[in-house]
């Protein structure tokens, strides 16, 4: 009897949806693995791997099928050229699928999809390949050779030449390829990384402590991450290491009012908060036996009392993006943090000067997590890279007025392309002078430390850095009578 879904349909409409409609592929997955829940787990491993292996790997993918079919990729229909694309991945990537089964499934599907007539075609197209797929030669010049190898659109390895050397880009493209543990971080406000470590353990995961933070871990060895008991009682959410940097670069302090215009779904708000709210659970005041979560039993030497109490204000530009915001509040149970739908790229007078640290971690072209997000390569293009800059540097000139003197703005993006990163930073000390560089050496682990730039910002790199590609600047508002504190 045959199933009433398949799941070779299932990755059929899911690369359609990406590749033709433009959908993002981790919320195209997320949601139809939510559909689909009562597959199979190996069922639903293969859907996941598939479609991902399958955009991982489509420029190459493409190139094989360009030379064993005679309609180009290009002028292919689309529900044919996706059924060949993810066949051909198969046949290269998934040894635990016998060839044959690979040919028959696809051209049955092509049939059920009502291209009976082409059953001939798919069938002539993938049997070629499966012969001939170790024998195909890669172009001969070193940068197409890397775009197809890798698939990596040419213009995006074009960019990069501009400022990485060769090394460095092969180096990010093969780490953009390979297998990670998650990293998650501890949440310190409700455990310890000991105890962490031990409950994790318990439960038969793999938690290593990750050598840039002693309260992050990258875990391996479980089936669904929201089914520990870990993870339901909030003890940890999952964040790339680079996004961590970000709270331990903003070092908020006791008391700190923070501003977070794009903080959708609000991993670094929520690590700040997390820090505001442990810095303000003990008294900085040795000789104090207080603190402000002590309940009063203690008495305290009342600077906890005088002191207006840290918050965080996280921003975003959508309901639905805020209210994913306030569902991980809920989660982590944090008391100083509160969500608002606000336009970042709007300037907001009544936050002028509001804010000891404001958190501007932008919309960019995700070039440094490419590994995690296959489909954005083939979504960015350098006309959108040059309207991303524009929405970068308009939301940065808001951000910048609600810094108070003496305050702190933290830059930073998920991307390795220095259009949107050091040249935003240059661009807005020559708009904004009162602004200038600080050196964030001191709040890096020593092995980060070497790695920042002589100016005092960082460009994390994948391959070269055990992190996604980030980048992190710091700047300070002088306050009026202050010299010049540039380094
Ligand atoms: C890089 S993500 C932020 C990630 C977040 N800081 C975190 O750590 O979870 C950028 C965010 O900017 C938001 N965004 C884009 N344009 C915006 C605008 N004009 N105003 C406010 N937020 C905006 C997006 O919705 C997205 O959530």
């Amino acid at each position: 009897m045959t199933k009433p879904v398949n799941e070779r349909e299932i990755v059929l409409e899911v690369l359609l949806e990406i590749t033709e409609k433009g959908q993002f592929s981790h919320i195209i997955l997320r949601d139809v693995l939510w559909k689909y829940q009562y597959l199979e787990k190996r069922e639903r491993a293969f859907i996941t791997r598939v479609t991902e292996g399958t955009l991982e790997h489509m420029i190459e993918i493409d190139y094989i099928l360009d030379r064993f079919s005679k309609v180009k990729v290009k002028k292919m229909k689309p529900v044919i050229r996706a059924i060949l694309r993810s066949a051909v991945y198969q046949l290269k990537y998934m040894d635990s699928v016998p060839d044959s089964a690979v040919c028959n499934e696809a051209v049955k599907l092509a049939a059920r999809k009502g291209f009976s007539g082409l059953k001939g075609y798919v069938n002539g197209v993938l049997r070629s390949v499966a012969r001939g797929i170790d024998s195909v030669q890669y172009p001969k010049e070193k940068m197409e050779e890397l775009s197809v190898r890798y698939s990596c659109p040419e213009w995006v390895l074009d960019l990069w030449s501009g400022s990485y050397d060769i090394e460095v880009i092969e180096m990010m493209l093969r780490d953009f390829q390979k297998e990670k543990p998650v990293t998650i971080r501890c949440c310190l406000n409700r455990t310890t990384p000991d105890e962490l470590k031990k409950r994790l353990e318990a439960e038969g995961v793999k938690a290593e402590i990750h050598p840039y933070l002693p309260y992050a871990f990258q875990i391996s060895g479980y089936d669904h991450l929201n089914d520990l008991e870990t993870f339901q009682d909030g003890l940890f959410v999952v964040q790339d290491i680079s996004s961590m940097l970000v709270a331990e670069i903003a070092a908020p302090s006791a008391g700190a009012q923070v501003l977070d215009v794009c903080a959708a779904p609000g991993g670094k708000a929520l690590h700040v908060a997390e820090k505001l709210f442990l810095a303000e659970a003990v008294c900085g005041d040795a000789a104090c036996a207080g603190n402000k979560s002590g309940g009063g039993a203690a008495a305290g030497c009342g600077i906890e009392d005088q002191m207006p109490p840290g918050h965080v204000e996280a921003r975003d530009l959508t309901e639905l993006k805020v209210d994913l915001i306030r569902e991980n509040i809920e989660r982590t149970g944090l008391p100083n943090i509160t969500a608002v739908c606000r336009d970042a790229s709007v300037p907001d007078e009544t936050a002028a000067e509001s804010a000891d640290i404001v958190i501007a971690d932008l919309p960019c072209s995700g070039l440094g997590v490419i590994g995690k997000k296959p489909d954005l390569r083939y979504k960015a293009s350098p006309d959108g890279i040059d309207s991303l800059v524009r929405l970068q540097r308009q939301i940065l000139s808001c951000a910048q007025d609600y810094v108070k003197p003496g305050g702190t703005l933290v830059y930073s993006t998920c991307t390795v392309n220095p259009a949107e990163n050091m040249d935003n930073v240059h661009w807005l000390m020559e708009q904004y002078p009162e602004f200038i560089l600080d050196d964030i050496r001191g709040k890096l682990c020593p092995e980060l430390r070497d790695n920042v730039m002589e100016n005092g910002c960082i460009q994390l790199l994948p391959g070269v850095h055990k992190s996604d590609g980030f980048f992190i600047a710091r700047l300070v508002r002088k306050i009026e009578s202050e010299g010049s504190r540039n380094i």
